[in-house]
């Protein structure tokens, strides 16, 4: 936020428009604590009078004449389909505006309040606590009256009217090994693909537990996700959901469950093994080579479409709830495919259900703020973190990137700043040496910023997003073939 005295303030909606004296040099006009410039400003004062807002007389907008509107353009683009043939100065937009300030605050809930702030791994992202006492919370499956829909499996309780968690033991006693998918696999094959869970086989660590790489009898190599004991008891529930999501689905651009083992003291996963890392490895250059524009296009749409499928193809809508650069991963024809479903939870049942109510659960940075404030959680939220994972997929940069000067902390404001300011340039991944025509990169910001709006009802669903994504795709290439 910024200190200065301000002599005009005015709250409409959700913006609060505040300035300076007017008339002076370096006079500050701020947009729910952002600063903007005078012809955005005046622009918003336009707009909300439009809509009614009564400013009191003290609240002046002299300063707002014509002069200094002419010839400037107001650097926002509604949509892909609109900005095409369409120059004209597009109106202003409050929702836009305050993006950057509900980045802001995003960033302040994930560095200062406590319970929505964990330090996970050295040098991962934050994720949130897997159970978090502090938030009112109440689970999908128990508001969704046909959340018996899903499938029994062994992991989920038995219907009961009291709906009473089971005991841990009811998990550890039972009788044989619980397996589904493909694979049938004992705790000793897998022992042995793993060589007893070497060091040398190890892949990654996530909240979950340790991911080691598997070679099977028969050659096949699988990635298997062992539970960690301590966490144990409160990791039960994930790996649950875990498994029954992933055992319903089935898509190209989704990692595909082949097995699982919950017998005693053990708890795995076994998933298709993706061999090429993470996108935000290769974001990093930590695989030798940088991907260029069209790697990158076909990334967000292949992830793009993982989504869609969960949002609106799969039996039961899914949301992920943890879309990040680290749950992408890449095969060797750097196709993407969207992992890690520990947090994902079934979508609202009904029609008449508008969202669920759910505790907060996700990754600082991607996380959706009107998720975080109200707790209803719907498809949307998924569509909040892909617009972060847009902006960071295009600048390179993670959504917090906590050692850069303030201004250029919150990946999406600074992002958003820039794009106002008509910098794009300015916004592509340094690493990145193709320069890619300026309409193609406004085209991709206008799109994450929409689908990182501040409220679920301005962002486009997952198979909107898809469309403009093959428009702008199309374009890109009949471009670099002119
Ligand atoms: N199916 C897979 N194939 C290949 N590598 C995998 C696979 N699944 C996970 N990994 C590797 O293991 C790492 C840890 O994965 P995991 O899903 O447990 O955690 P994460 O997503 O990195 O972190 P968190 O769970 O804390 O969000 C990944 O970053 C990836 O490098």
């Amino acid at each position: 936020s910024v200190s200065a005295s301000f002599v005009g303030s005015s709250v409409c909606q959700y913006d609060h428009l505040k300035y300076t004296k007017p008339y002076q040099q370096g006079s500050l006009f701020t947009i729910n604590g952002t600063p903007v410039d005078r012809v955005r400003f005046c622009k918003a004062i336009r707009f909300h009078k439009a809509k009614g807002c009564i400013f009191g007389d003290s609240f002046r907008d002299d300063f707002c004449t014509f002069h200094y509107l002419l010839g400037r353009r107001f650097l926002e683009e509604k949509s892909v389909e609109d900005s095409e043939n369409n120059e004209a100065e597009p109106e202003y937009h409050p929702v836009k505006v305050s993006l950057a300030a509900s980045g802001f605050l995003l960033f302040c809930c994930g560095l200062c309040c406590p319970c929505f702030h964990k330090e996970r791994k050295a040098n991962s992202h934050e994720v949130l606590p897997k159970e978090s006492n502090s938030v009112h919370q109440v689970s999908s499956f128990e508001m969704s009256p046909s959340s018996d829909k899903i499938p029994p499996s062994p992991f989920r309780a038995p219907p009961s009217p009291s709906r009473v968690p089971q005991s841990p033991s009811r998990y550890a006693m039972s009788p044989r090994p619980s397996r589904m998918g493909p694979l049938n696999l004992t705790m000793s094959q897998i022992a042995a693909a793993t060589n007893n869970f070497s060091d040398i086989n190890q892949i990654g660590e996530g909240g979950f537990g340790i991911v080691y790489k598997g070679i099977l009898e028969d050659g096949q190599v699988v990635a298997i996700k062992r539970a960690k004991k301590e966490h144990f008891e409160n990791l039960r529930k994930e790996f649950k959901s875990e498994v029954d999501l992933l055992s319903k689905i089935g898509h190209r651009n989704l990692v595909k469950l082949l097995g699982y083992v919950d017998k005693g003291d053990e708890r795995l996963i076994i998933t298709e093994y993706v061999r090429n890392g993470t996108l935000r490895d290769h974001l990093d250059g930590a695989r030798g080579s940088i991907l260029n524009f069209n790697q990158r296009l076909e990334i967000v749409i292949d992830v793009c479409h993982g989504l869609t499928y969960l949002h609106s193809y799969a039996e039961r809508q899914i949301i992920h709830r943890d879309v990040k650069s680290s749950n992408i991963l890449l095969t060797d024809s750097m196709r993407a495919k969207v992992a890690d479903f520990g947090f994902a939870r079934g979508g609202p049942a009904d029609s008449n259900q508008t969202h669920i109510l759910t505790q907060v659960k996700g990754t600082v940075g991607y996380l959706d703020p009107e998720y975080m404030r109200t707790y209803q959680l719907t498809a949307k939220s998924d569509v909040y973190s892909f617009g972060i994972l847009l902006v960071e997929i295009l600048t390179g940069r993670r959504p917090v990137e906590a050692k850069r000067h303030h201004d250029e902390r919150i990946t999406i404001r600074w992002a958003f700043d820039k794009y106002n300011q008509g910098n794009v340039f300015e916004l592509v991944d340094p690493n990145a040496r193709e320069r890619v025509d300026e309409k193609i990169l406004r085209k991709m910001f206008s799109l994450a910023f929409q689908c990182a709006a501040p409220t679920r009802k301005e962002r486009p669903d997952m198979e909107a997003v898809g469309k403009q994504l093959w428009a702008i795709r199309s374009s890109y290439l009949r471009r670099s073939m002119e």
